[in-house]
């Protein structure tokens, strides 16, 4: 089975939120790879950067990823950094992945950089380490993606109408058909 759509984009994106909604518009399962690292490692995603360290947080998040997408028949959502891994990267070339924008002060805003539960943007800057985030993470997106929506001032419910028109003028029936993608 394979992801009938695979959300990317930076924290912040909306990926979870239009992702759920986007899987209930298609009438199939959502699945976030973040709750699947959180399952393996038996830890939420602050301790264990803090405890094992980035580099053990994207090897798991490489197996979840891997895993959901060769089980996944739903929406699937990814951790904004999973782009980061090649392996990831040449993976998601054989699936429809959805590329969701968001710009610094609405990201900013979105992920509440001031008091950010996200270990990447906890540092002394977090708007510059955000900004930096972005820039070196959008060609890996862009390598990534099928499709792009920009999110800035559009409610999740319409970004789930203008991604399922997206999806289909790519693949047409391809979103809203049964069975694999
Ligand atoms: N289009 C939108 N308009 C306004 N607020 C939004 C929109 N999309 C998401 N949000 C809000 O922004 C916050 C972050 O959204 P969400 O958790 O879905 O992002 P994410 O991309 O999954 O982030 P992460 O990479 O950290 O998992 C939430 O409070 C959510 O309600
Ligand atoms: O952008 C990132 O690197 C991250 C985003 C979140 O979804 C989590 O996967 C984690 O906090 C790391
Ligand atoms: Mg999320």
């Amino acid at each position: 089975m394979s992801p009938r759509a695979v959300v990317v984009g930076p924290p912040g994106s909306g990926k979870t939120t239009v992702g759920r909604l986007l899987a209930d518009h298609l009438g199939v399962e959502f699945r976030d790879t973040d709750d699947d690292v959180v399952r393996l490692a038996g830890k939420p995603i602050p301790e264990i950067f803090t405890v094992d360290g980035e580099t053990a947080f994207r090897e798991l998040e490489e197996q979840a990823v891997a895993t959901a997408l060769a089980e996944h028949p739903g929406v699937l959502s990814l951790g904004g950094g999973a782009v980061i891994s090649e392996r990831t990267r040449k993976l998601l070339a054989d699936h429809p992945v959805v590329f969701l924008t968001v710009g610094l002060a609405e990201g900013a805003r979105r992920t509440g950089l001031a008091q950010t539960s996200r270990p990447l943007l906890a540092g002394v800057n977090p708007r510059a380490t955000f900004k930096a985030l972005l820039d070196a993470r959008l060609p890996l997106y862009r390598e990534a993606a099928d499709v792009e929506q920009p999110t800035d001032g559009l409610e999740p419910w319409r970004l789930v109408e203008l991604v399922a028109g997206k999806l289909d003028e790519i693949r047409p029936g391809g979103a809203t058909r049964d069975g694999e993608a």
